[in-house]
């Protein structure tokens, strides 16, 4: 039984081309490591621009007749996709946590998440519609026709790499687009996973085409080749940089989820125990690794210490460990770069002032990072200007709530930013000034399909999911019916 499934089946190590599962035309491979053990899970088609260019190839033969289906017929497909997730949502989880590392429990809660998406895009296609506008003159009509983008590059990271990929690819397919998925290198087998399920629920073949390995190749022909006409990437602010760049000599469509740094801000006149649990949610999900995570937690001088105390509680009773074990609330790091990344910014501090205000906890291993809270973070910190990606929680002390705006806005980044406080006029002055994409008042947990998903400033373009989800993958075409006389 392939890595205890109950379904070994959707363990696939192969690329997804036209309906066919195959190897990199260089048949080259690269190794896919489970993070918990840094042992190797397997191995993958390490696939270039060959294979890329062929993928590409595949979705635009498959486009015209999946464009033409009615909207009921792909929400039907659609239905069906999301139904086999549920389905496997204990395999799907199982693969997810082997090869990225998160507890099981949040493994499952991102199955259900990124099946979500699904649901939610299978019922929105039903619901593409035009607009019609009054003529300036008596002989004509005007209407807007919402047609498909067409095909569609999809890149994701390895840190949701189940929902990153649904979030995306659910709204493309209900809008009759096709798509070449490019998934992180590091989980490339949840990517597939679901690509066995789509074939499953009979999405047709070369509706979605999936390339696994490594980047740069790929990344190259899906921003050269004049046939894919959208890209849209979550990741890294510097590659979402680089694919922009990229793609302005084609004139691409774009959306761009990118990096944050979600400052957390805890007013003297915050309910504290909901404060401590909000932060909890949003700082140490997935260990830290999550782009919404809350990377500069600011608590106002009144209630620091107390605000400190509680949190140092709830973060000294955390187990860190595999994320398979049971009862662990922070899995492995995703890698070694990441590892160095959160150690450097831990150091950062420690050298210029701050305080481990947390138990020494031993990580169990070196891939291991121990949840740690930090007091007495100061805005020349590493970890004030950069995403850490880990489970470090520094406590900024701020006295007014003009410095706390200012604090929380003074970054390039603007994907999401939290608060708590009881008073609702400062609940609207604060959620009005907060400079991020989305914002969470008495709440750490902001991630929804109902709702759009997205960044300002240097966090990305567009939204996902949501009712405007939909139109990252729609065009509009104006048609003007004259001579009616
Ligand atoms: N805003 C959001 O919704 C959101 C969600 C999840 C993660 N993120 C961000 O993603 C980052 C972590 O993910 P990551 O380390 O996988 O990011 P990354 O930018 O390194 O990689 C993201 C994807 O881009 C690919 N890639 C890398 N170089 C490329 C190139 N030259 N051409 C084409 N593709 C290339 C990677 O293989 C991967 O599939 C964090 O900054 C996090 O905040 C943002
Ligand atoms: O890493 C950021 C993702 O968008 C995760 S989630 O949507 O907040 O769950």
């Amino acid at each position: 039984m392939t890595h205890h499934l109950t379904d070994s089946s959707l363990f696939r190590a192969q690329g997804l081309i036209g309906g066919r599962w195959c190897d990199g035309a260089a048949g080259r491979t690269i190794d896919v490591r489970n993070p918990a053990t840094a042992s190797s899970l397997g191995s993958v088609p390490d696939m270039d621009g060959t294979d890329a260019r062929e993928a590409i190839a595949a979705a635009a033969a498959a486009y015209p007749a999946w464009k033409r289906r009615t909207h009921a017929d792909r929400a039907a497909l659609l239905e069906r996709w999301h139904a086999l997730m549920i389905e496997n949502l204990e395999d799907l989880a199982r693969i997810l946590t082997l090869e990225q590392g998160k507890p099981l429990d949040e493994a499952r809660g991102e199955i259900r998440y990124g099946a979500s998406f699904v649901k939610w895009f299978a019922e929105e296609a039903r619901r593409i519609g035009g607009t019609t506008i009054p003529s300036p003159t008596p002989d004509r009509r005007i209407v807007v026709l919402k047609e498909p983008v067409g095909v569609c590059g999809i890149i994701t990271p390895w840190n949701f790499p189940n929902a990153m990929i649904t979030r995306k690819v659910a709204p493309a397919l209900a809008a009759g687009c096709t798509v070449v998925i490019k998934p992180s290198d590091f989980t490339p087998y949840s990517a597939l996973a679901l690509g066995v399920l789509a074939e499953r629920a009979g999405i047709p073949a070369g509706v979605i085409n999936i390339l696994t390995g490594r980047p740069e190749a790929i990344g190259e022909e899906l921003l050269a080749n004049e046939t894919v006409r959208k890209i849209s990437f979550t990741g890294s602010t510097r590659v979402g940089s680089l694919l922009m760049r990229g793609a302005a000599d084609g004139i691409k469509r774009l959306s761009l989820e990118l990096g944050g740094n979600a400052p957390f801000i805890v007013f003297d006149d915050a309910d504290l125990d909901q404060a401590v649990e909000g932060v909890l949610l949003s700082k140490f999900r997935n260990g830290g690794q999550t782009c919404v995570c809350a990377n500069r937690i600011l608590v106002q001088a009144g209630v620091y210490e107390a605000f400190r105390d509680r949190l140092v509680a709830r973060v000294n009773a955390m187990r860190v460990g595999s994320g398979l074990e049971p009862g662990v609330a922070i899995g492995p790091m995703i890698n070694e770069a990441a590892i160095a990344k959160i150690e450097r910014h831990v150091a950062d501090a420690l050298a210029k002032g701050a305080t481990v205000a947390s138990s020494a906890m031993a990580a169990p291993g070196p891939q291991f990072v121990a949840p740690v809270v930090l007091t007495g973070a100061t805005t020349d910190m590493l970890l004030a200007s950069e995403e850490t990606f880990g489970p470090v929680a520094p406590l900024f002390r701020f006295e007014t709530e003009e410095e706390a705006i200012a604090l929380a806005n003074a970054t390039p980044f603007g994907l999401a930013a939290y608060f708590y406080t009881q008073n609702l006029a400062r609940s609207w002055r604060v959620g009005e000034a907060l400079e991020a994409g989305m914002v969470g008042l008495n709440t750490g947990l902001i991630s929804t399909e109902v709702a759009p998903f997205g960044g300002v400033k240097q966090s990305g373009l567009g939204r996902e999911g949501a009712q405007v989800g939909i139109e990252e993958y729609l065009e509009m075409k104006t048609f003007h019916i004259g001579g009616l006389g």
